[in-house]
């Protein structure tokens, strides 16, 4: 395996492996997206499975935010920064390890620590090549550039009452918030962002999946649809799918 390390501190590794079916999962914050991820992997026996051994892999879009200046540290600390602006990210790096995993490359991914505003520096994810790959996060249907990489493209849909009602308490006991910084940074910058740029990418996705994971159905469809890959089935766009939205 050759490695290269990229300016974020990954290490990229060719190991000539197999391309996998890149599948995105875009909706705004708290409507599931994980919790989705995780009842795929979950339904296709591979959520305690060892990394190395995976056929399905999920990576958090949120492993790509920018590195802050100290300014911006402040400002995130008082709930002032706009973390769901896409320019909170960084398009080259998200594209750089997108096409890194569709070659077949031996991938490490940073974690982000929402409590620190900033990648944790003592923790890499490695992802080895699989046959799946998820990518969750708000805004992975907004690059075009990154967009076209994927083979399948998944919209969780919640409605925006729901996704606050958890949020809150998410923040709150995972994120090491407040409630006046929740509501504060809800109000200027996660509400009218989800308008501005996630939601309005909705239109890209192949299934939209209303409700998150308490949408058997839906998850039940897609896990049919990986294991018809899985097995080696052809994986052709929308081949199944169409463009209808799961109700
Ligand atoms: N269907 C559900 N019913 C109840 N709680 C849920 C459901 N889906 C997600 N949650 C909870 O809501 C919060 C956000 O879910 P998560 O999957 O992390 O959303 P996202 O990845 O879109 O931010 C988490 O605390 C999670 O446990
Ligand atoms: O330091 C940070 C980084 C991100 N956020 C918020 O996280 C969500 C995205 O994560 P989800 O799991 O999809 O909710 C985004 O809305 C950011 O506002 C943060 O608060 N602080």
């Amino acid at each position: 395996m050759s490695d290269c390390r990229l300016s974020n501190g990954k290490i990229n590794g060719s190991e000539g492996g197999k391309t996998p079916f890149l599948i995105g999962v875009a909706g705004g914050t708290a409507s599931g997206k994980s919790t989705v991820c995780k009842r795929i992997m979950e339904k296709l026996g591979q959520a305690e499975i060892d990394n190395r051994q995976r056929q399905v892999v999920c990576i958090s879009q949120d492993s790509f935010y920018r590195e802050l200046t100290p300014s911006e540290i402040a400002k995130a600390e008082k709930g002032q920064f706009n973390f769901d602006h896409p320019d909170a990210f960084n398009e080259k790096l998200i594209k750089d390890a997108l096409m890194d995993i569709l070659a077949g490359k031996i991938v490490q991914i940073p974690i982000y620590d929402y409590k620190n505003h900033a990648l944790k520096k003592d923790e890499i994810l490695t992802i080895y090549p699989a046959d799946v790959v998820l990518f969750e996060g708000i805004l992975v249907f907004y690059f075009p550039e990154v967009r076209k990489l994927f083979h399948m493209k998944l919209f969780v849909d919640t409605d925006s009452d729901t996704r606050l009602a958890r949020r809150v308490p998410r923040d709150i006991k995972e994120r090491g918030r407040d409630l006046d910084q929740v509501l504060n940074q809800y109000m200027n910058f996660v509400k009218p962002a989800f308008e501005e740029f996630c939601f309005p990418t909705k239109k890209f996705a192949d299934v939209i999946i209303p409700r998150g994971a308490d949408n058997h159905v839906a998850i039940d469809l897609i896990v049919h649809h990986i294991k018809d890959i899985l097995h080696g089935k052809p994986k052709k766009d929308n081949e199944f799918w169409g463009n209808l939205p799961l109700h």
